[in-house]
């Protein structure tokens, strides 16, 4: 079912479409344009349908006011460019030149609002200022349409409360995400792996409690390395650290142990002086990073040995990167980690990977897509479906089923 099967005859209707574009730019140029590509037959199919397309997103994490380098302009060009056609660029979300914009697009043409987040009440935990931020989007709309599958685990003002305010329906990739996790969740075929890394430590350490009851081997990399290394009364250094998270770590340790999942920890690291000083960087073992240097990357031998954990899965989910994958000299362990998944198909079984900079990594790294099972453009997202944790974004639209446009 299409988002037009949803709401009925969209020509002429203000359609706000809510896509998930935060990509990686270096400065203004976009270094992986995946996630504007899944977002364009959405799009795309709306514009046919003679729909005047308002499509609403975040870039990063930016605090609730403009900041040039988290602006939205590179990507209205680029989605120009897939569309092949001019998207007309608001440079607010709600403000004059937004209402301007949309109010000159005719029947088929489609705009893109400036970062959503520069809006404090976009992120607001106050429900009221949440609301009232709603209200000025949906203002700018006749029906909404959720295809920003990368931010449905957020109860924010453009994924949650505007649904709330307009006739809606389900975007298409929301919709494939879906369909393919619900594989995962429902009979995953074992082993059952699931590797985790990258930098939002925070957010992921908390999927491991539930993760613990659902898959086989839990692979660590990435950011989160360093919580656990401490936990177990290693020094790390400069490295990414989580102290309040440490009890946190030595809990699931102990929990793995005693249900006999198997977490493991890389064995090696990849240490620099700084960061982003490849110059500088080389292997220790992870029970030895120099106080004056911070991990990076897993090591060689930590590499061969996750390559080893997965070489008989048939179920992998894969989030976050092993390290930062974006310099050549802490590449590896997110090679080695790629590489290893494009044999799970040939054993028969289903390899995901979820996140915007994991799926970016795999491109930027030279591999196939095709070699993948699904690229997710979720990794957060995808994490919390396969806890099996409610997604606002998406019970908000089962929550009403009046959605038809009127007329
Ligand atoms: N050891 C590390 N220290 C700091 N940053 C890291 C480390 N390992 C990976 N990263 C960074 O993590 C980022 C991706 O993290 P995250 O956003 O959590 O992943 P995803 O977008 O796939 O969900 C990358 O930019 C990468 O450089
Ligand atoms: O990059 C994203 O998520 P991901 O890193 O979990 O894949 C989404 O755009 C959500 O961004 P957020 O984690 O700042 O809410």
């Amino acid at each position: 079912m299409t988002a037009t099967d949803t709401l009925g005859d969209v020509r002429g209707k203000r359609v706000l479409v809510r896509s998930d574009l935060n990509v990686p730019l270096d400065g203004t140029t976009i270094t992986d344009d995946g996630r504007i590509r899944a977002s364009v037959p959405t799009i795309k199919a709306l514009a046919d349908a003679g729909a005047r397309v308002v499509v609403t997103a975040h870039l990063g994490r930016p605090k609730g006011a403009p900041e040039d380098r988290y602006s939205l302009a590179p990507v209205a060009a680029r989605l120009g460019e897939l569309l092949g056609a001019p998207v007309a660029f608001a440079t607010d979300t709600v403000g004059e030149s937004a209402q301007g914009v949309v109010a000159g697009l005719a029947d088929g043409q489609v705009a893109l609002l400036e970062n959503v987040r520069f809006n404090a009440g976009e992120t607001s935990k106050d429900d009221a200022e949440r609301g009232a931020f709603a209200d000025q989007l949906a203002a700018l709309a006749d029906a909404f349409v959720s295809d920003g599958f990368g931010v449905v685990h957020r109860k924010q003002a453009s994924v949650y409360d505007v649904a709330q305010r307009l006739p809606h329906a389900m975007g298409n990739l929301v919709a494939t995400e879906i369909d393919v996790l619900r594989r995962l969740t429902e009979t995953p075929e074992r082993p059952y792996v699931v590797v985790l890394g990258g930098s939002k430590v925070s957010d992921k350490l908390g999927v491991i409690d539930n993760l613990l009851g659902k898959a086989d081997k839990l692979l660590i990399g990435g950011g989160m390395v360093f919580t656990f290394l401490k936990a177990q009364g290693h020094e790390v250094g400069k490295s990414l650290l989580e102290e309040d998270q440490i009890p946190v770590c030595l809990e699931y340790l102990k929990r793995a142990a005693d249900t006999g999942v198997e977490i493991i920890l890389p064995t090696d690291i990849v240490v620099a002086d700084s960061f982003g000083d490849e110059a500088s960087a080389r292997v220790v073992a992870a029970d030895a990073i120099p106080a004056e240097s911070l991990g990076l990357d897993i090591g060689p031998e930590s590499g061969k040995a996750f390559a080893a954990a997965l070489a008989d899965a048939k179920t992998v989910f894969w989030n976050g990167p092993m390290g930062v994958f974006e310099q050549a000299a802490f590449a590896e362990g997110t090679r080695a980690v790629a590489e290893a998944l494009t044999k799970t198909g040939d054993l028969g079984g289903l390899s995901v990977v979820g996140g915007g900079d994991s799926a970016a990594a795999v491109r930027t790294l030279g591999f196939d897509e095709a070699a993948f099972g699904h690229i997710s453009t979720g990794g957060g997202a995808s994490l919390e479906y396969l806890e099996g944790k409610e997604l606002p974004g998406i019970t908000v639209l089962e929550a009403r089923t009046d959605s038809g446009l009127e007329g």
